[in-house]
């Protein structure tokens, strides 16, 4: 059972979304009793662990859940299960598949807040921005839901009246592995568009976020999919091994660091199966002078504080053209005093605590490192103890911003994954889209500017997967999400998706007799 220390288990609450009561749970006092490997349509202990793990309410430094790594028993048991499950799964029609999607995205609408609680509890970003994660985890489930329905081949005609066509199949059971930073909305981005095309789905979330997919995977079998086709495995980079490594396992979809990927993409290519890469970035955010300048600081603020800064496409190189630097950062350091920090459950909080208290100490590591380098720490970048005393032994900074900044800074080169904006500037277009492409990522960028021809002619010349023009940040799930060069390969949401989660088996049709040169 989900249990809270004041007596309310919150399974119940999450079973009849008491929203009310669970919009009144605060922050110290969640304990995860119930198992977190769901198999079989239910929560199960794993048959065999390689290890445990602790799970943190990073608000207050609490352990909220222990997890048992599963072992090799146990992922071959999963990947059992959802072959089964597959076998029924696919054989449905994609309007019998939409039904499904459908109630589910309609179930996790209903228990909205219950889930964004749990996501704040484990992961620590503010509730504000817990909701809004939601909000884009049934928007995808309803979108695929819409184009499970719509999928389809193609006919050719040939000679004779013979003909072609295509079937877009699913692959299989298909493994999805996430990272930490958005752990209900990776689940949602990597499972619905499996499961929309008629796959089976393993998950397996971060060891440091083992909650809230069980969510996930309790409304699919109640929305009504087959016991098996939605599994958690729990554990960390053993587990994943073994995922990756079963020969039952038609594909891998990952999120997570760089040096990670390329261990997957090795595993796959023993096995030969697709892989979908999203991995990390240090995304370029370039304010030209005739930009909206209001826009432009609301901007940089999406583009390096959602989520304490702990987000895969952040433009955390902002580039600022030499003419408006000066008023741009007087304005963003305005902005960034009035961020509030402290409980994440709190309504107006707009920043909560890092993930863990290693992942602090890495983050303050490069603010120590850039001064050392010569950068200047304009406004921030300290840890910050709340001084409510439940929340002291939480993991919380102030948001920094880095001044005096050079390329080959390690604070502009390499990814911090934390609340830590470096801000650089510049004189020309040719000169900033140089710089901004010198980097081994490419996961995205930013301009603002109020040139349309200047924005498309820098989009155009990014080598990013995403180029935001006037925003920063936004995730419509309707636009495809993904990376160039190191930052990965294969593309999550958007149409695009359904090639990434189907093979297509094209299918001749004889009309006439068959010729054939060896006929007597
Ligand atoms: N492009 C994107 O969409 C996103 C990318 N990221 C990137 O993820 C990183 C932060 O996430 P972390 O969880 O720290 O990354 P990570 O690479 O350490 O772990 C990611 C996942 O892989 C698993 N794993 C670790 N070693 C493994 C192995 N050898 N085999 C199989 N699985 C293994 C982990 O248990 C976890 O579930 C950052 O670099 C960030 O940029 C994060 C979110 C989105
Ligand atoms: C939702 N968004 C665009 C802020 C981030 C999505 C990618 C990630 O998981 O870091």
């Amino acid at each position: 059972m989900l249990h809270c220390a004041v007596g309310c288990g919150l399974t119940s609450l999450f079973r009849t979304p008491g929203i009310a009561a669970v919009a009144a749970m605060s922050t110290g006092t969640f304990v995860q009793l119930e198992p977190l490997n769901y198999r079989g349509g239910v929560r199960v202990e794993p048959v065999d662990s390689c290890g445990t793990e602790k799970a943190f309410e990073p608000a207050t430094g609490r352990v909220i859940a222990t997890l048992r790594c599963s072992g090799e028993r146990e992922v071959s048991l999963a990947v059992k299960n959802a072959k089964a499950a597959f076998k029924v799964w696919s054989k449905k029609s994609g309007m019998e598949r939409c039904e499904v999607l459908l109630e589910a995205a309609r179930m996790i609408k209903e228990q909205k807040n219950a889930i964004a609680t749990i996501e704040t509890i484990n992961n620590g970003k503010s509730i504000f921005e817990a909701r809004l994660d939601v909000d884009t985890s049934w928007q995808c489930l309803e979108y695929y839901a819409g184009l499970a329905a719509s999928m389809a081949g193609e006919h050719v005609q040939l000679p004779g009246g013979s003909f072609g066509y295509t079937r877009r199949e699913p692959l299989g059971v298909c493994v999805g592995i996430g990272a930490w930073n958005y752990p209900f909305q990776i689940a949602c981005w990597k499972s619905a568009p499996a499961l929309a095309c008629g796959n089976a789905m393993i998950f397996k979330p971060s060891p440091f976020t083992p909650v809230s997919a069980l969510l996930l995977a309790e409304i699919y079998t109640k929305a009504g999919m087959p016991p098996g086709l939605f599994n958690v495995v729990q554990g960390g980079a053993a587990t994943g091994q073994f995922l990756c490594q079963h020969p039952d396992v038609a594909k891998v979809s990952f999120t997570g660091s760089v040096p990670t990927g390329m261990k997957i993409m090795e595993m796959s290519a023993k096995g030969i199966k697709p892989v979908t890469l999203e991995l990390g970035g240090k995304s370029p955010l370039i304010i030209f002078s005739d930009c909206d300048l209001k826009n432009a600081v609301k901007g940089a603020l999406l583009a390096n504080f959602l989520s304490q800064g702990q987000v895969c496409c952040n433009g955390t190189r902002v580039f600022v053209q030499k003419e408006i630097i000066d008023k741009f950062t007087e304005e963003v350091v305005k902005q960034t005093e009035k961020i509030k920090i402290g409980d994440p459950l709190l309504e107006d909080t707009r920043m909560g605590p890092l993930i863990n208290s290693p992942h602090l100490e890495r983050v303050s590591g490069f603010i120590k490192l850039a001064k050392e380098q010569g950068a200047t720490v304009l406004y921030g970048g300290d840890v910050y103890v709340p001084t409510d005393p439940k929340l002291k032994f939480g993991y919380y900074m102030t948001p920094c911003i880095l001044t005096n900044c050079r390329d080959d800074m390690t604070c502009v080169k390499e990814e911090i994954f934390g609340p830590v904006m470096s801000i650089l500037s510049f004189e020309t277009e040719a000169e900033v889209l140089a710089r901004a492409n010198d980097t081994s990522f490419g996961l995205a960028a930013g301009v603002f500017t109020s040139d349309i021809q200047r924005a498309h002619r820098v989009a155009a010349e990014l080598q990013v997967g995403t180029c935001y023009i006037n925003n920063y940040n936004v995730s419509p799930v309707e636009l495809p999400f993904g990376g160039y060069k190191k930052s990965g390969f294969g593309r999550e949401n958007g149409r695009v998706t359904i090639e990434y989660y189907t093979q297509l088996k094209t299918v001749y049709v004889e009309m006439g007799d068959v010729e054939s040169p060896f006929e007597s």
